[in-house]
């Protein structure tokens, strides 16, 4: 998914304009997510995305962000043709992500943090990549809350061939200290740079890049 680790990867997530993802790549954004799961405040319907991103998708990283997707959805998401991953936040099994490895699709499972304790379900997934982001009973990803960055460092001790997500509650005024600790493949945040949900402010995105990237 990150060719190059050694670099950090910047992903933002969760654009309800489509006109918004060709500013992100071009304010140095690695990857945009688009939420399929239709019950986000950052939803962008599939038909949306296929009618309006071919351009973008063509040249750019686009990521589908799911919640235990049915049969159906996860067909045309993935025949689209449209995203380099399915980033998976729901309760989907290691066996379902296995099988959909195994089809040759990229999936970037993500994991509430809530303790320790939650960390070793990293070794249970066969993927691409692990997306930690914090707990949040009851929700499934976009909450703004961060968790101890300590146990993201602890998960690259762990399970040091993985490539490991940074995200929750990420804003431009902490993501320096984020990286700095944690040392992840890339960084993604949601909320952190939004006037309103689904609605990027540029001016936040460009900071939060600036900032991430130590620049
Ligand atoms: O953003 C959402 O609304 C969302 C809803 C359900 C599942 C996942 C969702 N977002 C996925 C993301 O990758 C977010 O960037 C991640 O959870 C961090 O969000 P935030 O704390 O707001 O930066």
């Amino acid at each position: 998914m990150f060719p190059d680790p050694s670099r950090l990867n910047i992903k933002v997530c969760g654009i309800t304009q489509p006109e918004q993802a060709g500013v992100l790549f071009a304010l140095g954004a690695d990857a945009v997510g688009i939420n399929l799961w239709p019950k986000s405040k950052r939803h962008m319907p599939l038909e949306t995305a296929v009618k309006s991103l071919q351009t973008v998708a063509a040249k750019n990283a686009l990521v589908a962000v799911l919640v235990n997707p049915d049969d159906a959805l996860l067909a045309a998401t993935i025949s689209s043709g449209l995203f380099q991953a399915l980033q998976l936040h729901g309760d989907e099994t290691p066996a379902q992500v296995g099988a959909l490895m195994e089809r040759g699709v990229n999936v970037i499972k993500a994991l509430q943090v809530r303790d320790a304790a939650s960390l070793a379900q990293i070794g249970d997934y066969p993927c691409t990549a692990i997306l930690l982001d914090a707990y949040n009973p009851g929700t499934y990803g976009g909450g703004g809350h961060a968790f101890p960055w300590e146990l993201a460092v602890r998960a690259r001790e762990m399970f040091p061939q993985k490539q490991i997500l940074l995200s929750g509650g990420l804003t431009p005024d902490n993501v320096r200290q984020a990286v700095e600790q944690t040392h992840p493949v890339a960084v993604d945040v949601a909320s952190g740079v939004e006037s309103l949900p689904g609605s990027k402010d540029l001016m936040m995105v460009a900071r939060f890049i600036a900032e991430a990237r130590g620049e």
